[in-house]
């Protein structure tokens, strides 16, 4: 079964008003109750309307008991016959997941989750009545969040946390949390004052967009033990309220807010990664990327999913309801096996290696043998996929073959402004040739209609490629790998360390300041980093003003590919005591931080890879201003839209994400930054020089 995908359209707060509405619910079939369709114009053009379809779609008016009512009450029973339940609410920030989840105080008002509790505690009462006492169902919860991908118990006050917070493990094919208490609830005011209390301790705080933004993921686990006589039947509901995502350009963040958004955002991109991994059927799927989807685990969790797709109806929210839209989508095509926690029959006591209030639950079956229950049987031998439909509603016919999937990207040049509003004019290319008869606008025109024609089509044509099945020893290795790499707490920080090292070791101070950067969130305390970030930046305002050429080693490649990077993580794993809590020596002093390559692999020098034209010279490309193709490259690459960066050559979904995720992690720490020449565009994420290069040979834009 696939996730099922509802979407719920929240009413209009007190600042929007009726006619900045631009999403609307609709029926896909005049005889079927209630709506199915979410419809929202192109961003571009009003009068195009693009409708995506869902298991369900509620109004603004839908109440909290409606949902409850059609989308959790059913899942109760089957969590009482062993399924595992999982809710989600995912949307941008201020959409109304935690009004959806959570709810208000007043009986109406109360979300998903205290109804659910409700309904559970009714159906404890039902089961110990039908078998006349010869049953009893025991309720346990456990509350914790995910905050700047670190796991917090939420029983815990946070003085009591520590830093590292809990550490995850794989425990029998689930992710379990180790060291969460475990607290049982047997009635329903119990359960209230518990999660009461627990969310206290939750992180939330005001942003301009939500005066009570969650900064966390919370996720509540609720478990189910049945004991009777004959055996124990163990089940869980888990109920998540994502932290929203959200454009820092809109909310006005400060430092704080800036590193938790990063998380936050960096979290549900790889959520967005592994949806899209499993939409695909791809044999690798990122989960270890983040804790969060770790814990999530979309598709390999066993039992009834439910996605609540929370969409604010107002225009300011446009293009971020297009990417929670085009995100659903994909999720509704995950497979669920629904498959029963198998109870544990009484008689002789078996081992179990399973520990720990969390992971008393039972070991799954494997997932050949699993067959539905829910389903009749024509449907357990085949499970097909329920693909999911966008539907462009044109205002008028058009002779362009439909591809929906590039109608929903990012407008090219489009960036909302603080007030929601689009600024009509594009940002400019500096223009580098001399003029030949045209004006600046025309041939700035020019560009941007020959790039565009150029991207639209190779969208157009472009096919998905199913990703080629790894080899399992492929597998194996990639999964250790990654395990060892989610093991290291600040993993990610160290890699930003040496490269900034190796920055700095080359004498790129602009770059080794921006990696050092990047590696401040992970170790807020280090003052020895703080320092260092100073000392460079006032370094590089010395320097300023005189000419800041490469040098001798400008045309080494630097290649930060995928296989280097793994290359520095293994350099480091084995420093693993330098870096606890404080890294040790000062880092010009502590040769840990560099990775050193092996001789044969160093390396050669060579001619300007990145060179704009023919070359002349050896030393000359980066003194001249960049040709127009390499402009047009990075005006591609600073409009941070997937779909054109993935069109462009040698870059598919996967390296286009990557390079728009690091732009943003660039702007979480210098707003709207942009990248202005090869060599910085070389250091990001996924690229190397030859993708650089293969990039700009693609673009054969003449001018
Ligand atoms: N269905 C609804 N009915 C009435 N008010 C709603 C509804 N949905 C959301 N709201 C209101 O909208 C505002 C934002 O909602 P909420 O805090 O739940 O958003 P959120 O998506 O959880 O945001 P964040 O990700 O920042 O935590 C709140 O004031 C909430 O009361």
């Amino acid at each position: 079964m696939s996730v099922r995908v509802v979407a719920r359209i929240r009413p209009l707060l007190k600042n929007e008003i009726d006619k900045d509405v631009i999403v609307t619910a609709a029926s896909n079939n005049e005889s079927t109750k209630g709506s199915q369709i979410v419809r929202i114009p192109n961003p571009k053009n009003d009068a195009e309307l693009y409708s995506f379809q869902f298991n369900s779609v509620y109004e603004q008016e839908t109440t909290q008991q409606e949902l409850f009512d059609n989308e959790v009450s059913p899942t109760v029973k089957h969590l009482f016959n062993g399924l595992d339940v999982t809710l989600f609410a995912y949307g941008v920030t201020g959409t109304g997941k935690t009004h959806t989840m959570r709810g208000g105080k007043t009986l109406a008002d109360r979300g998903v989750i205290p109804r659910l509790l409700s309904a559970i505690y009714r159906r404890c009462r039902k089961v110990e009545k039908d078998s006349q006492g010869d049953s009893k169902v025991e309720v346990a919860m456990s509350y914790y969040e995910i905050y700047n991908d670190r796991v917090y118990d939420l029983f815990e006050a946070p003085e009591k946390r520590t830093a590292a917070g809990l550490p995850i493990r794989d425990n029998g094919g689930k992710t379990v949390v180790v060291g969460l208490t475990e607290r049982p609830c047997m009635t329903l005011k119990e359960f209230e004052q518990l999660y009461d209390q627990a969310n206290v301790n939750r992180s939330t705080s005001a942003t301009k967009l939500n005066a009570h933004s969650s900064r966390s993921h919370a996720i509540l686990c609720v478990k189910i033990t049945q004991i009777s006589e004959e055996h124990t039947l163990v089940s869980t509901a888990s109920a998540i309220d994502l932290a929203g995502s959200e454009d820092n350009r809109r909310t006005d963040n400060n430092k704080e807010r800036l590193v938790e958004s990063s998380s936050i955002n960096k979290s549900l991109f790889v959520l967005a990664q592994c949806v899209e991994a499993i939409s695909k059927k791809q044999a690798r799927i990122p989960y270890r990327e983040s804790k969060m989807t770790r814990i999530l685990s979309l598709g390999q969790n066993d039992g009834i999913t439910v996605m609540i797709l929370n969409l604010a109806p107002v225009k300011s929210y446009h293009l971020d309801t297009l990417s929670s839209l085009n995100f659903a989508n994909r999720t509704k095509k995950i497979e669920v096996n629904e498959v029963e926690n198998e109870p544990i029959f009484r008689g002789p006591k078996t081992t179990s290696s399973l520990t720990g209030p969390t992971l008393n639950r039972q070991p799954l079956r494997a997932l050949t043998s699993t067959a539905n229950i829910q389903l009749p049987e024509q449907d357990r031998k085949t499970k097909p996929v329920k693909s999911f439909s966008v539907y462009s509603d044109k205002s008028r016919p058009s002779m362009r073959p439909a591809a929906p999937h590039t109608s929903i990207s990012r407008p090219t040049t489009q960036k909302r402004s603080l007030d929601g509003s689009f600024p009509s004019s594009t940002r400019s290319i500096k223009q580098a040739r001399p003029n030949v008869g045209l004006s600046k606008a025309e041939i700035e025109a020019m560009i941007d209609q020959r790039v565009t024609e150029k991207i639209a089509e190779k969208a157009l044509n472009q096919t998905t490629v199913p990703a080629p099945a790894l080899s399992g020893d492929v597998q194996r290795r990639l999964d250790a790998l990654e395990q060892r790499v989610s093991e290291k707490e600040d993993s990610e920080g160290l890699q930003f360390l040496l490269m900034a090292k190796q920055h700095h070791a080359r004498g790129e101070d602009s770059s080794a300041l921006r990696m050092y950067q990047l590696a401040r969130p992970f170790f807020p305390k280090n003052e020895k980093l703080a320092r260092k970030i100073i000392a460079l930046q006032e370094q590089i305002q010395r320097k300023r003003g005189e000419d800041l050429t490469y040098g001798s080693n400008t045309h080494v490649e630097t290649n930060y590919s995928t296989v280097t990077q793994k290359k520095v993580i293994k350099n480091y794993e084995s420093h693993d005591d330098d870096y606890a809590g404080n890294f040790g020596p000062e880092p010009e002093a502590d040769d840990s931080f560099i990775f050193k390559p092996k001789r044969k692999n160093a390396p050669k020098m060579k001619v300007a890879i990145f060179r704009d034209e023919p070359p002349t010279t050896s030393s000359s490309s980066t003194e001249n201003p960049p040709s127009p193709r390499t402009q047009n490259l990075l005006r591609i690459i600073n409009t941070r839209d997937v779909m054109q960066i993935r069109a462009l050559k040698g870059v598919g979904a996967k390296k286009a994400e990557a390079i728009v995720s690091s732009l943003c992690e660039m702007d979480d720490l210098d707003e709207g930054a942009l990248v202005t020449d090869l060599e910085t565009l070389g250091c990001l994420r996924g690229v190397g020089s030859k993708t650089v290069e293969n990039m700009r040979i693609g673009l054969g834009v003449s001018v």
